[in-house]
């Protein structure tokens, strides 16, 4: 039992459907991130070994986190990033194996910075989806000026697609900064035009938010709910994260329905 566990209100245990809690790892050790899952596991769904970390360590190590991930209900997968590169270097196969090999169950397909078009990028969700991989995708793009290029409707449009294909799951770009990219102007406000354009149109069950930061983390829970799905929050954040969906921090207190 947790400790004043009379003062909170509980939330869907695992596997969720809504109100998804996606972690970014950028390299932790194996000691750390065993040491995060022992007190916070219950309050993640995903990890995301960040862009191309996983290429400077070594296998084993990937392996024993992986399989330590998945020891506490947590799917991890690799970042959009490394996929990309793979993409880049004709190795999309290799890809696919190298992450079978290592316990991978999940990928993510993304388009953020390298050019692959739509069409292709839905052929291989596809392809994943055939190799028995759970997909989630992404949409927008890395650098700010391309992807201001990108209007609100046709984020819509790219997503739908992305879920045709086969994605579960489809990510909004926000990076690990949350600033000047997707909904977030540069200081990392959300642009709430937009914001509205999209969650009228978009099945938020299927939608992962990037989040990074605080204030947006209140702003999606306030709006959407605590049942919200979000993304790329900082493991040192995960409980903090978990308070706001529970309305135990002045932020939310008093104004989520759980
Ligand atoms: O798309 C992302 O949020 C991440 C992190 S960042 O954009 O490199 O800051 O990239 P990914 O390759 O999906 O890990």
């Amino acid at each position: 039992m947790n400790a004043f566990d009379f003062l909170t209100p509980p939330r869907s245990g695992k596997p969720r459907k809504n109100g998804i809690t996606m972690v970014l790892d950028k390299g932790m050790g194996p000691a750390s991130a065993r040491d995060l899952m022992e007190i916070s596991s219950d309050y993640v769904d995903f990890i995301k070994f960040g862009w191309g970390t996983l290429p400077l360590h070594r296998r084993d190590t990937v392996k024993e986190k992986v399989d330590m991930y998945r020891s506490f209900d947590v799917e991890p997968y690799p970042g959009g990033t490394l996929f990309e590169i793979a993409h880049l270097n004709d190795k999309v196969e290799e890809y696919f194996q190298e992450a079978r090999s290592l316990g991978f169950e999940t990928l993510e397909i993304s388009n953020g910075t390298v050019e692959i078009e739509t069409e292709e990028k839905c052929r291989l969700i596809e392809m994943a989806v055939d190799e028995g991989f759970m997909v989630i995708s992404e949409v927008g793009k890395k650098d700010p000026e391309r992807d201001r290029l990108l209007e609100p409707d046709d984020r819509v449009r790219l997503v739908r697609a992305d879920l045709r294909a086969g994605a579960s799951m489809v990510l909004m770009e926000a990076r690990e900064s949350g600033q000047n990219i997707g909904i977030y102007d540069e200081r990392g406000n959300i642009r709430e035009d937009e914001f509205n354009h999209l969650t009228d149109r978009l099945p938020m069950d299927k939608i992962i938010w990037e989040a990074p930061q605080k204030s947006q983390q209140v702003y999606f829970i306030l709006k959407i709910g605590p049942d919200v799905n979000l993304g790329n929050i900082p493991p040192e954040e995960i409980t903090a994260l978990e308070t706001i969906r529970r309305g135990l921090r002045g932020d939310t207190l008093g104004k989520v329905n759980l």
